[in-house]
């Protein structure tokens, strides 16, 4: 059995009086411990996948089941990281991470402290975050994210709005953090090489509605080096296959 299993997944919004179809049949199964990547045509329901798999929309039809059980709502299975980090400028760092949960905890403290080291952090316990980098808030966010030990770790464009050297860093952090925690992976990007850089699967869907086009299983040992033969392989390979959405979307818009 998957750990997360989405079946057949539709959905629209309603747009006036027309309806807008956002994703159609998506039908995906991710296992324990893989890392998905997911590229597509802007404004394919990237994001509004992800929102359903997190629970925070569930106004769709066909069916998310996480680890056995039907998602019916947001809860602590699920993180979520947006394209930006999203702290509380009042909150120091580790109370950032804490969240709702006591740091006068023994438990909690530890784990906190375990995480600041897993992100690179240790020494910035009470710092607040506009003294933060953006790739230190964003390492701020993944960490709060991981205290709740989600069985699915949901990345939307994380590091869009990084530049490339910071984006390339936060890179190697996540993968580090993907050995060390074995967390599975959904993570959305624009980027195809950071897509066959970080993905065990990269996953193309069609411009909207969104389907899935095709999912290319990444068999490259890692560390991975972008400039080696085998990956510029697999970039050709997810190049080819974009290339055929992109096709098909100017036939469709064309009415062809
Ligand atoms: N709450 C909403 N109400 C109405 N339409 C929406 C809503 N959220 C998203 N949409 C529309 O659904 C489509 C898909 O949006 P979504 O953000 O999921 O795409 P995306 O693939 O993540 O895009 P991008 O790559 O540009 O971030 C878009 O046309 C968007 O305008």
């Amino acid at each position: 059995m998957s750990l997360l299993e989405i079946t057949q997944l539709t959905k629209s919004f309603e747009k006036g009086k027309e309806e807008l179809n956002v994703l159609k049949d998506i039908t995906l199964h991710v296992k324990q411990g893989e890392f998905i990547t997911v590229i597509g045509p802007s404004g394919c329901g990237k994001s509004t996948l992800l929102k359903a798999v997190a629970g925070l929309d569930t106004e769709y039809s066909g069916e998310i089941k996480l680890d056995g059980n039907m998602v019916t709502g947001a809860g602590i299975n699920q993180g979520f990281i947006f394209q930006e980090p999203r702290l509380f400028p009042w909150l120091t760092v580790e109370k950032n991470i804490a969240g709702n949960l006591s740091l006068k905890n023994t438990e909690v403290k530890e784990s906190v402290k375990k995480l600041m080291e897993l992100v690179r952090l240790e020494g910035f316990e009470k710092a607040y975050p506009k003294e933060l980098s953006g790739g230190m808030a964003q390492r701020v966010s993944i960490a709060r994210a991981l205290l709740r030990k989600p069985k699915v770790l949901l990345l939307d464009e994380p590091f869009g709005a990084l530049d490339a050297f910071t984006r390339s860093h936060m890179q190697e952090a996540l993968l580090e953090i993907w050995k060390e925690e074995k967390t599975s992976m959904i993570f959305v990007t624009h980027d195809i090489d950071e897509a066959i850089y970080l993905g065990s699967k990269v996953v193309i869907m069609s411009a909207r509605p969104g389907t899935v086009q095709k999912v290319i299983s990444i068999d490259l040992p890692f560390p991975r080096r972008k400039s080696s033969r085998a990956f510029q392989e697999f970039r050709q390979l997810v190049l080819g296959e974009f290339e055929k959405v992109e096709e098909l979307e100017l036939v469709n818009s064309a009415g062809i």
